[in-house]
């Protein structure tokens, strides 16, 4: 666990053990310890089933672990009603999902600021217009989602996931549905926040190159973490994915996304 001098990380999973289902059930999560440092980027990967949007459910409050303990910074998630815990999501995480998840009847603007208008915040104009400008959408604020490419409505998820300044940003296939460039603006966007702002970053993904923008990357096989590679190469994430067989049972132009170097 990584603990920097007396500092709690961002997001700590102790022995937790999340099982699916009641009578036969399947084990996702089979006593996972893992700690997230406040701004670091972490990329989750392993094979299919693996475990890895259970462990990003879990370590967000959206799902609770069987057994064991999550905790962001100090606040255990474990003893925390319903309502405590949408208010704890609501002001401290951001959520980016691979099929952006935008209300399409409302404008970019609006879908930026709905996060702040649900918790019943003030949008401040000038922090609503930085964070659009940052994501490059600056002259679309008009725009609904189905004017805008896909990599554009991911921006905007990214921005709305910034807007409220959470500390963790918890980011699902954030690049699965995009294309190669689309999906480098989008990894430059997350890797930005946690440079600029010190926001912690967590994100499972199944392409390597995507996993190189991370300061981490976590390896899942069987509900365990079973290795990690810290400043990893594409080309080295790839090859830990082999050995774990995450590729066994696909056809090679199902293989890694190996679109050269990105760091
Ligand atoms: N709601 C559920 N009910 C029953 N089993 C579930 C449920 N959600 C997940 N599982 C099972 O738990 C295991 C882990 O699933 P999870 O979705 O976390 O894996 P994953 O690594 O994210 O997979 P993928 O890469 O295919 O998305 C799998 O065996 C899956 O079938």
């Amino acid at each position: 666990m990584r603990q920097h001098q007396g500092v709690p990380d961002a997001v700590r999973l102790l022995s937790v053990r999340k099982v699916h289902g009641k009578q036969r059930g399947v084990v996702a999560l089979n006593g996972v310890t893992v700690g997230f440092g406040r701004g670091t980027f972490t990329a989750v990967m392993g094979p299919s089933g693996s475990g890895k949007s259970t462990l990003l459910h879990c370590a967000a409050g959206l799902d609770r672990p069987t057994s064991g303990s999550v905790l962001l910074g100090e606040q255990d998630l474990g003893g925390l009603s319903e309502i405590r815990l949408t208010t704890l999501r609501r002001d401290r995480i951001g959520f980016v999902f691979q099929a952006f998840n935008l209300l399409p009847a409302l404008t970019v603007w609006q879908n930026v600021t709905l996060p702040l208008r649900l918790a019943g915040r003030k949008a401040d104009r000038d922090t609503v217009t930085q964070v659009i400008d940052r994501v490059g959408l600056g002259d679309r604020h008009r725009h609904r989602p189905g004017e805008l490419s896909g990599g554009q409505q991911q921006r905007v998820a990214i921005a709305r996931a910034l807007v409220t300044q959470p500390e963790v940003v918890f980011a699902d296939e954030p690049t699965g549905a995009l294309d190669t460039r689309a999906a480098r603006e989008v990894l430059g966007l997350l890797r930005e926040a946690k440079e600029l702002a010190g926001q912690t970053i967590v994100m499972v993904t199944h392409d390597p190159v995507a996993a190189a923008y991370a300061d981490r990357v976590l390896f899942l096989a069987d509900g365990e973490v079973v290795g990690e590679l810290l400043e990893p190469t594409a080309d080295e994430v790839a090859r830990r994915m082999t050995h774990l067989g995450a590729w066994a049972d696909e056809r090679p132009q199902d293989g890694p996304r190996l679109t050269g170097s990105v760091r």
